[in-house]
């Protein structure tokens, strides 16, 4: 009775270790907005369970791979900050064998599912962005603040994946989707590396846009891109992809993220850093659905 309690716990602790391996909840949202990308593409005219669930575990499988190769990777500097030191390989939980095994697996899986299930397009451009993300971003980040401007190639790809796995072409709607998702990306990251300033400077990571920690040019950055974000959020509008209401409720939350990069502008604090990173965390999710509910047929 105990040994079996024992292993029910070691295989619950171990599916744990994974979901965190692959940044579950990070995964989960980047493939959110991958599978809204595919229903907003013109060519996708119907809600089918079966496609969606096939491009969530594919876009799962791949952003899995790329975040387990980041944390075996980063596993020393992980180590170090209060945020990601329980991470498994962090921790040594798990051997960065163990890591890379499951990243290549992961990765090839997820690829080739995508060529299966989708077209070669959407294959390549995942490779791509697994890549990017993997070999590029993550070396970077201990370099300079030029990082966040690569990582954010790999992060907003997920829109375009979709859209070409639905459309299996480049058009103009997928690199909207892929600048809304780009430019969001900005006061999403500045106010997470305000607020985790101090754990960032002791792995010696340099992402701000400041050498010195925050400063005003940062809380400038999070306002100006916020405010870029309004044209570009117009765009879906624009192109006919989707109607008026959407228009209008993009614009709105678009407001509510100018409004609290402005405090942050203003009262430069912690508090209201995390205040512009709870409000990124809502902000993208309700301006996809809102465009998927009011999308053209
Ligand atoms: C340059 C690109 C990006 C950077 C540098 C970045 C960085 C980060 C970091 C460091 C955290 C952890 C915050 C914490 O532990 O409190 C985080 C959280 C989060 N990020 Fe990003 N991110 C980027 C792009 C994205 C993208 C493209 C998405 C989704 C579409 C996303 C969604 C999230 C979500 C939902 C969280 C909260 C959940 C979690 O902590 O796992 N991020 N991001
Ligand atoms: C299709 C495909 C493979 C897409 C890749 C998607 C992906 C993983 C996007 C995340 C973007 C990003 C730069 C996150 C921050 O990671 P971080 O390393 O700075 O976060 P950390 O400090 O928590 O490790």
């Amino acid at each position: 009775m105990t040994a079996e309690i024992h292993n029910t716990l070691s295989w619950k602790d171990k599916l744990k270790d994974y979901k965190e391996l692959m940044k579950f909840t990070l995964s989960f949202t980047v493939v959110f907005s991958c599978v809204i990308c595919y229903l907003l593409a013109p060519k996708v005219v119907e809600f089918d369970w079966s496609r969606i669930i096939l491009l969530f575990i594919a876009g799962m499988l791949i952003s899995g791979s790329a975040n387990a190769i980041n944390q075996a990777v980063e596993k020393d500097t992980d180590a170090v900050m209060k945020r990601t030191a329980n991470r498994p390989v962090a921790s040594g939980r798990m051997s960065v064998n163990e890591a890379y095994t499951f990243a290549l697996i992961a990765g090839l899986v997820g690829i080739i599912m995508m060529y299966y299930f989708f077209n070669l397009s959407s294959a390549l451009v995942s490779a791509f962005s697994l890549f990017l993300y993997a070999f590029i971003y993550t070396p970077v980040k201990k370099i300079s603040s030029i990082a966040v401007l690569v990582g954010a190639i790999p992060g907003a790809l997920p829109c375009l994946i979709g859209w070409v796995a639905g459309n299996d072409d480049f058009s103009a709607g997928g690199w909207v989707l892929f600048g809304i998702q780009f430019l969001w990306q900005f006061p999403h990251f500045w106010a997470i590396a305000w607020v985790a300033h101090g754990d960032y400077s002791k792995a010696g990571f340099k992402l701000l846009p400041a050498d010195k920690g925050p400063t005003k040019f940062t809380a400038v950055q999070c306002v100006m891109y916020s405010v870029l974000m309004v044209p570009v959020c117009m765009l879906p509008y624009y192109f006919g992809l989707t109607g008026i209401v959407s228009f209008w409720i993009v614009l709105v939350l678009n407001l509510f993220l100018i409004i609290q990069c402005v405090r942050l502008f203003n009262a430069m604090d912690v508090k209201s850093a995390r205040r512009v990173m709870f409000s990124s965390y809502i902000y993208l999710p309700l301006v996809f659905l809102a465009l998927l509910a009011d999308k053209v047929h």
